[in-house]
């Protein structure tokens, strides 16, 4: 396959490896690069972004103008939620409705898949054929791929579990415990659910590789992000210092934002989402959001 993956960064070039490892012809896109986005997507059979959600509209507009093969299939990476709380491949879905789209996510942390190290994802798509292509493109025998028909359960277990591993990080910083993590994750996967199916996924989908999968993989690793995010933030630093030494995006920083204000909105539960945003503001320390956790109206755990 002739394959443009647009976004040079960790994402991006650990795919952009991984494709040429299986003889599939790779262009990879930045914008401080070599290749011009009109010569990369020229005669692309499969485009992948693998961009940070910030990047996306801009971009979508340059592919728009640079002009996109027909019948190419879009594959979107991007985990995060723009300003008006659309995951990345709606953007991508409005701009260019007459194409194939697929979502590609899972428990897939870049370092790991790029040392080889076994590791599986899910690709989602309304076309069962587009997403099998996919399938086919990027399997090998240290990366397995499932295929979904729940595009936006899939897409939206990777964007929201970024919000629940800076918390886990919290957690982990102020050496809380395996108990209280336990606790988190899963009251953690209860929010996500929740947010989920009131976008109209499956709540089964939150359950497979792109959603529990996911969650645990960025909730206990330090390669995490987000993770790394919250640890500092436990260590009492501010969110500026953490983001000015970190390398890489965190989407959960913009995420957390976005969902409490829609929450707000519509009048959704998401206390976790709502103690992370507060100690992203600074708005108060790490002690008096878990105080604020535990001491909601008992409920039931439904
Ligand atoms: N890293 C991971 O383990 C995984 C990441 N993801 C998701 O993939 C997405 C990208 O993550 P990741 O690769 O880690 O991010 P990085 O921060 O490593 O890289 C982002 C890339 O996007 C480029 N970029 C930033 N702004 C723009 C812009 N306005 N126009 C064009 N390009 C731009 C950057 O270019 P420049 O260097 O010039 O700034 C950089 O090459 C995120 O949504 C993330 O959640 C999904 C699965 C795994
Ligand atoms: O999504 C990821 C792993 O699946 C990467 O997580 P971070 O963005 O937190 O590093």
């Amino acid at each position: 396959m002739r394959i443009a993956v647009l976004g040079a960064g960790s994402w991006g070039t650990t795919l952009a490896q991984l494709a040429t490892s299986l003889d599939h012809r790779v262009q990879l896109w930045s914008r401080t690069g070599p290749l011009a986005l009109s010569a990369v997507l020229a005669d692309a059979q499969v485009v992948l972004s693998c961009l940070p959600m910030r990047a996306v509209a801009g971009v979508i507009e340059q592919v728009a103008a640079a002009g996109l093969p027909p019948g190419a299939i879009l594959v979107n990476t991007t985990k995060g939620l723009d300003a008006t709380a659309r995951p990345a491949s709606q953007l991508w879905r409005s701009a260019f409705p007459d194409w194939p789209l697929v979502v590609l996510s899972g428990p897939n942390l870049a370092a790991e898949v790029r040392a080889g190290l076994p590791a599986a994802t899910v690709v989602a798509s309304a076309s069962p054929e587009a997403a099998r292509r996919i399938q086919q493109c990027f399997a090998s025998e240290r990366f397995r791929v499932y295929t979904s028909g729940d595009q936006l359960g899939v897409e939206l277990g990777g964007v929201l579990k970024n919000v629940v591993a800076i918390a886990a990080g919290v957690s982990d910083a102020l050496g809380l415990g395996a108990n209280a993590k336990a606790a988190l994750i899963t009251r953690g996967l209860a929010e996500i659910i929740r947010v989920g199916t009131h976008w109209g996924a499956q709540a089964e989908t939150f359950y497979g590789l792109s959603g529990l999968g996911d969650l645990l993989t960025t909730c206990n690793s330090a390669l995490s992000r987000n993770y790394q995010v919250g640890f500092g933030l436990g260590e009492g630093r501010t969110l500026s210092d953490i983001l000015a030494q970190l390398v890489g995006t965190a989407e959960g920083v913009n995420t957390a934002s976005i969902l409490a204000d829609y929450a707000r909105r519509v009048d959704l539960e998401v206390p976790i989402t709502d103690q992370v945003c507060a100690l992203l503001g600074g708005e108060r320390p790490p002690q008096v959001a878990l105080a604020a956790l535990m001491s909601r109206r008992l409920k039931d755990e439904s």
